[in-house]
């Protein structure tokens, strides 16, 4: 039987799956989580990579292998085939994915080495988003710089983001290109898409993933007048800034753990810089919410995805209390159930259908890599 085998090298862990090729049916899965944190017994990817290929052991036949690759900049609007320019391209786009384009590399390196009979496809996350229209996608500076330097937003999460809006036509029952649908992927990195008829039509991160909500490091939307402040007050450069805002900020920065299970667990026993940090938390999300709301014009479908989206039915109510002026209403019980099932969480009949899909950027790469390699 001929299989996909996916790697989803994200920055704090690396999910893989082997699918099957005519049905994507899972046969294999596995995460390797926590990497590089203190007390982890996992130093890096490379040795993470290692540790998943010597599991799936040898004797499968494989197709093709599918890769998540966070940042393509403009060069990549669908999924591609890997060879050494598209790997150097990616190493190029490094800079604007700090957390995420190495890791994906090292990911595709170790693998490509280890199969170098088949296929290696990229699957890129900011795909999805090269719908955006000009409005959303451009920062007010200076065009030729712009130009120049490809300085616009991408958006990320784009993987996912389509897999899940796509869920959501099929548990609603409704054709897609019906919805309007916001999804709230919040997971160690974290966004939110505006999704139109199936179009991704504006999402919360930019340039880089570090635009947008709070995250586990990640500091999310800050004015860039901050940023000029805190180098001239301190003389941090470009480097110390850049590590400050994207490893040592959002819930790190502000509770000193970047695990929101940690601090949900500190607001819990009221510690006061926890709390603080759900508050923001809330606040951002809440935020996205309303201005995305604005742009499509209505709602028909608000959707919770991600490592916390799909985990936490405390947060979920938390975020989303205070807007059923909006039609945005949970019922408690369907919240609160456990399951690992797409589902409502919304009353029957409210005017907003709110639910919790499970991402499966998995099943989406394989089904992306097969269509190109056939
Ligand atoms: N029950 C939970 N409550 C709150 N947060 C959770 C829960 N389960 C997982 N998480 C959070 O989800 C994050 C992982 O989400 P995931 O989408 O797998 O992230 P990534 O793909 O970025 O590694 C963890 O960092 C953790 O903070
Ligand atoms: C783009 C991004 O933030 O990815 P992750 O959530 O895997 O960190
Ligand atoms: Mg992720």
């Amino acid at each position: 039987m001929s299989t996909v085998f996916v790697v989803n090298s994200g920055s704090s862990s690396i999910k893989y799956q082997l699918l099957d090729h005519e049905t994507g049916e899972r046969q294999a899965s596995g995460l390797i989580e926590r990497i590089g944190e203190p007390g982890s017994f996992i130093a890096d990817h490379t040795e993470g990579m290692q540790l998943v290929l010597e599991e799936l052991g040898s004797g499968r036949e494989i197709a093709a292998v599918g890769h998540r690759v966070v940042h393509g900049g403009s060069a990549f609007d669908g999924p591609t085939l890997i060879d050494d320019g598209v790997e150097a391209e990616i190493d190029r786009l490094a800079s604007l994915a700090p957390l995420h384009n190495p890791a994906n590399l090292l990911g595709i390196r170790a693998a490509r080495a280890a199969l170098p009979g088949v296929p290696h496809v990229a699957v890129f996350d900011t795909a999805f988003h090269q719908t955006l229209p000009p409005a959303a996608y451009t920062y007010a500076i200076d065009t030729e710089l712009a130009a120049r330097y490809d300085v616009r937003r991408y958006g990320f999460h784009g993987t996912s983001h389509k897999y899940v809006s796509e869920q959501a036509a099929v548990l609603l029952g409704r054709p897609l290109s019906e919805l309007r649908t916001i999804v709230l992927h919040l997971g160690n990195g974290a966004s939110i898409t505006a999704v139109s008829g199936g179009r991704s039509i504006d999402t919360s991160m930019g340039l880089t993933p570090l635009e947008g909500l709070v995250m586990g490091t990640r500091s999310g939307d800050i004015d860039p007048g901050a940023i000029f402040h805190i180098a001239r007050q301190t003389g941090m450069g470009v480097d110390d800034l850049d590590r400050l805002l994207n490893r040592e900020s959002g819930l790190l920065g502000m509770t000193g753990s970047r695990d929101m299970r940690d601090v949900q667990d500190a607001a819990l026993r009221s510690d006061a810089a926890a709390e603080l940090a759900l508050q923001v938390w809330r606040h951002r999300i809440r935020h996205y919410i309303g201005a995305y709301y604005a742009e499509l014009g209505g709602l028909d479908a608000l959707v919770f995805t991600a490592g916390i989206g799909e985990n936490n039915a405390l947060l979920r109510r938390r975020a989303l209390r205070g807007l059923e002026h909006l039609g945005i209403r949970v019922d408690d019980d369907r919240n609160e159930l456990q399951s690992g099932e797409a589902r409502l969480i919304s009353p029957e009949g409210a005017p907003v259908s709110v639910m919790v899909i499970p991402t499966n950027e998995e099943l989406e790469i394989a089904r992306q890599a097969i269509s190109l390699v056939g």
